[in-house]
C-alpha cells in the first residue's frame, strides 16, 4: 500500500526471527498499522514481542519475511527511517551521573530538528527534576525520561516497549493520556504491554502473541467478542437446574453449578439473558446474585495462555526450551 492517506505505516509480512542458537522467537507473523493508530502487541512472557519490535526499530534483521516502516526497510534503510521514528526501549541505559536536563540536551544533540528538551520533559511530568541526577530517579521517573527522549525528534512513528512498566497508577494514567494525545495529533504508536487495561484503554487494534505467533488480532472488541460471556445467579429455592428452560435453546454453551450458584457460558449473551429473565418473570421467581458479563480482554488473554499449559508437552513448540534473557546475557 502507498504511503499517503490511510496508508499502513508499519507492514509486517511473514516475519521470522531466529537467534544465534537456532531458537525461533518469531515464527511467521503478519500485521499492519495504519497512520495515526495505536497498535498494542500483547503476549505471555517470551512470546516474541520485543524480538518483533526490535526488527521494526531496525535493530535486527529478520531471518525471513518483509518489514516496512514508512515504506522503508528499517534495517537496510535505517538512515531513512530512524529520523522519523521515536524509540523507547524496555531498558534504556543512560549515564547515571548526568542530570535529567543534561541527558535530554545530550540526546537532543543526536536528533536533527529536536524539540526543546524542557518541553518534552514537561510533557512527561519531569519539569521539577531537571537538576536531579539520573541515578537518583525512581524506576518510574526513568521510564518517563525514556519516553521524553523518544519524543525529542517529534516522531511520526513511536515504538514503546512496555512504556508503563514500573509506573504507579497515576503515572500510568498520565502516560495513557500522553499517548492518546499523540495519537490525536497523528502519531502512529506501536506499543508492547503486559497491562490488559492499558491495551483496552489505548489500542485501536491489538495482537496477542503467543510462542512467536499471533494468536488473536483485531480491535479490543473483536478479540473479546470471540470469547464466551458469562451469566451467573443463585437457583431459586425449591428449583433445580432441570427446571430452567433447556439451556441449549437459549444459546448456552455449557454450565456449572456450585452450592446452588449457576454459571452459564454463552456466545449469545442477549438471547440467553432474555430467555432466562422471561422464564424467571413467568415463574414469578427472583434470580438472586444475578450477574451478566461480557468477556473481557483479560479472559481472552488467559484462554490463549491456558491453551499452552493444556498442551501435552506443556511447553513451547520448539525442540528446545527458550532461555531467559539473563541466561543469554551470561
Ligand atoms: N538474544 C537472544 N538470544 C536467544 N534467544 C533470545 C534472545 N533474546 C530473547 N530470546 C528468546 O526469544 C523469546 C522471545 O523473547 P522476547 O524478549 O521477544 O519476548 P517478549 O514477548 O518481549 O517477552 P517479555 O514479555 O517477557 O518481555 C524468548 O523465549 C527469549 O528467551
Amino acid at each position: 500500500m502507498g504511503t499517503n492517506g490511510h496508508e499502513h505505516v508499519i507492514e509486517v509480512t511473514g516475519l521470522r526471527r531466529v537467534y544465534g542458537g537456532g531458537f525461533e522467537a518469531v515464527r511467521g507473523i503478519d500485521f499492519s498499522v495504519r497512520r495515526g493508530e495505536v497498535f498494542a502487541l500483547l503476549g505471555t512472557n517470551g512470546a516474541g514481542k520485543t524480538s518483533t519490535v526490535e526488527v521494526l526499530e531496525g535493530l535486527a534483521a529478520p531471518a525471513d519475511g518483509r518489514v516496512r516502516v514508512l515504506g522503508h526497510d528499517p534495517y537496510t534503510e535505517r538512515a531513512a527511517v530512524r529520523p522519523r521514528t521515536g524509540v523507547m526501549l524496555q531498558e534504556g541505559g543512560f549515564p547515571s551521573e548526568l542530570t535529567v536536563a543534561e541527558t535530554a540536551r545530550m540526546w537532543a544533540g543526536c536528533v536533527s530538528g529536536a524539540r526543546p528538551p524542557a518541553e518534552v520533559l514537561a510533557l512527561v511530568g519531569l519539569e521539577s527534576k531537571l537538576d536531579t541526577r539520573v541515578k537518583q530517579l525512581s524506576g518510574g521517573q526513568r521510564r518517563r525520561l525514556d519516553l521524553a527522549l523518544a519524543l525529542l525528534g517529534d516522531p511520526e512513528v513511536l515504538f514503546l516497549d512496555e512504556p508503563s512498566t514500573g509506573l504507579d497508577a497515576e503515572g500510568r494514567r498520565d502516560t495513557w493520556e500522553l499517548v492518546s494525545g499523540l495519537r490525536d495529533a497523528g502519531t502512529t504508536v506501536l506499543l508492547t504491554t503486559h497491562y490488559l487495561e492499558e491495551a483496552e484503554n489505548l489500542a485501536d487494534r491489538l495482537a496477542i502473541m503467543h510462542e512467536g505467533r499471533i494468536a488473536a488480532t483485531g480491535t479490543p472488541a473483536d478479540v473479546t467478542a470471540a470469547q464466551p460471556s458469562h451469566i451467573s445467579f443463585e437457583l431459586p429455592t425449591g428449583y433445580f437446574v432441570g427446571d430452567l428452560p433447556p439451556l441449549a435453546s437459549l444459546g448456552v454453551d455449557d454450565h456449572e453449578v456450585h452450592d446452588r450458584m449457576v454459571k452459564l457460558r454463552t456466545r449469545e449473551l442477549q438471547r440467553a439473558a432474555t430467555g432466562l429473565l422471561v422464564w424467571a418473570g413467568q415463574a414469578g421467581v427472583e434470580l438472586r446474585r444475578l450477574d451478566v458479563r461480557s468477556a473481557s480482554l483479560e479472559e481472552a488473554f488467559l484462554s490463549i495462555a491456558k491453551e499452552v499449559t493444556a498442551r501435552p508437552d506443556g511447553g513451547p513448540a520448539g525442540a528446545t526450551a527458550p532461555k531467559t534473557k539473563k541466561e543469554y546475557a551470561a
